[in-house]
């Protein structure tokens, strides 16, 4: 095993999966509030290094931890997941037939660095009616997600394009995982070896 993943997302585990690290998940509980007047990019950063040394304290510090954060990023304002079926409704109704960002941090600590990036993704959603969205709360796809939305199921009909990285709107942009991997030399495309 070369790398542990603090997420208890399964998507994250999907995505480092198919890129063929060998990790094991360590997933860590931690306060997940903005800061009184901070920039959305610097909530994800901050939150996808909390996670990643949450959990690289709790080890014996000899291999690296990765943490991320994805959240959604319209104007300036910044969704979560949504809380119950009216907030969601209130998220998916704010960007319909609007252009937002997803942001994705992603952290990787060892003993020596800590070393992290944001990545930004404009996705534009086509005009959603209060049915539509009514109807995908009862999905239930919408609870676990950023946004309330899941670009990689049934939430794929509300998009029209993406401008960025697929990957980092599921929840891990994988050609920036992979170069801060590499650089703590932790090696991907283990799978599938001949
Ligand atoms: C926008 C969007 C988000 N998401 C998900 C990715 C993240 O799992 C989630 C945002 O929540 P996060 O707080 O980033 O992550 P998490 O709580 O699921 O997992 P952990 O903190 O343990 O790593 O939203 C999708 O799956 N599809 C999408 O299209």
């Amino acid at each position: 095993m070369d790398l542990i993943l603090a997420s208890a997302s399964p998507r994250r585990k999907e995505l480092l999966a198919q890129i063929g690290v060998r990790f094991d998940v360590s997933p860590v509980d931690i306060c997940e509030d903005v800061l009184s007047g901070e920039s959305p990019e610097h909530y994800v950063q901050r939150l996808a290094c909390e996670k990643a040394l949450e959990c690289f304290n709790h080890t014996d510090k000899t291999i690296p931890v990765l943490g991320s954060d994805t959240t959604v990023v319209l104007d300036t304002q910044i969704m979560g997941k949504p809380r119950d079926r009216s907030e969601s409704l209130e998220m998916l109704l704010a960007l319909s037939g609007r252009t937002h960002q997803v942001m994705t941090a992603v952290a990787v600590v060892t003993s020596e660095r800590t070393d992290s990036v944001v990545v930004k993704t404009d996705v534009c959603f086509k005009e959603l009616s209060r049915e539509e969205c009514e109807s995908y709360w009862w999905t239930g796809e919408p609870l676990d997600k950023a946004g309330s939305y899941g670009i990689q199921g049934m939430g794929a009909v509300f998009v029209e394009s993406i401008k960025g990285s697929y990957s980092s709107v599921v929840g891990l942009p994988l050609a920036e995982t992979a170069q801060l991997l590499t650089r703590v030399n932790v090696p991907i495309w283990q799978s599938g070896k001949v």
